[in-house]
């Protein structure tokens, strides 16, 4: 487990294109593929290796009041592993996706991706292709069916895919176990759960390094809850991704590899305690 302090305000990104991601344009190797049918005797983890991203010193005051919310934290995310984010409501969870996500950049201190500093790389570029955001609000669009959501996304992302987004994202609703009946469907008509899932699977459908989600498992029953974790499980362990999840669940937390708990800035100063992996696994 981890113990940590929160950051960043929502600026335009800079455009250094520096050379991080050279495989960002290959052909996706079927993430989806593998997450069906990888069975978990092949678990692989990275966990050992070096970080995908690190916080280094970040601090992050928002321009509108000047006050601070986050002080030197610094943390290292490891592919392989399922992080939680937990801390009391305005500590600075959400804040700090922001900043994991690019959406904002520190007012002090850095945020890396694979070493280098993210505020120097192209921001849009890491969203569209290294990082896959599941927002509290799902942010799809209702007027669309689900494969449309997906594909918009793969679109986005300007990657090539190595089979037809259709295919691919059918084969995501059943990585996300949703019937493939649902396909067509307009989000509208989907329960917050299932719409959950159309999250998860449009996050997943460029195959980013990293996914970040903020409360998945909000206003969802215990079982939706426990299914749901058990898709980031695999995500991490068995397809090496790095998953970074903000939750007020003790539930969720206790099933996270590790926990990074974020304290009010004022009422505590920043710490560094680390809860070990509840599994023992890593
Ligand atoms: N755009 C903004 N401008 C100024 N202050 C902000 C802004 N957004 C958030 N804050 C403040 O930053 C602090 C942290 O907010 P944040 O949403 O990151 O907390 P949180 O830990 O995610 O809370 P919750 O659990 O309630 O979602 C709060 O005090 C909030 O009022």
């Amino acid at each position: 487990m981890n113990t940590t302090q929160r950051f960043d305000e929502a600026e335009p990104s800079s455009s250094d294109h520096s050379p991080v991601n050279q495989d960002k344009h290959a052909q996706n190797p079927g993430l989806n593929d593998a997450l069906v049918s990888r069975p978990a005797s092949d678990a692989v983890t990275s966990a050992t290796g070096p970080a995908i991203l690190e916080l280094v010193d970040v601090s992050y005051a928002y321009s509108k009041g000047g006050k601070q919310i986050l002080h030197n934290l610094s943390h290292a995310f490891k592919p392989g592993l399922v992080y939680a984010i937990t801390g009391p409501s305005g500590a600075g969870k959400t804040t700090l996706l922001s900043l994991i996500s690019g959406l904002t950049s520190p007012t002090g201190g850095k945020v890396l991706y694979q070493g280098k500093d993210l505020g120097k790389q192209d921001r849009y570029d890491f969203r569209s292709h290294d990082i896959g955001v599941i927002f509290q609000s799902f942010n799809l669009l209702p007027a669309l069916t689900v494969t449309e959501n997906i594909v918009l996304s793969m679109d986005a992302s300007g990657k090539k895919f190595n089979k037809p987004k259709q295919e691919i994202a059918l084969d995501l609703l059943e990585a996300v176990h949703l019937p493939k009946e649902y396909a067509n469907e307009r989000i509208l008509h989907l329960s917050g759960g299932e719409q959950q899932r159309v999250a998860i699977a449009r996050a997943l459908s460029y195959d980013p390094k990293i996914i970040v989600a903020d409360e998945p498992t909000g206003n969802l029953d215990l079982g939706t809850q426990r299914d749901i974790m058990d898709i980031f499980a695999r995500l991490a362990h068995e397809n090496d991704k790095c998953v970074i999840i903000v939750t007020h669940s003790p539930e969720v937390a206790q099933e996270s590899d590790e926990v990074f708990p974020l304290a009010p800035l004022r009422r505590n100063k920043p710490t560094s305690a680390l809860r070990p992996a509840a599994s023992g696994r890593h």
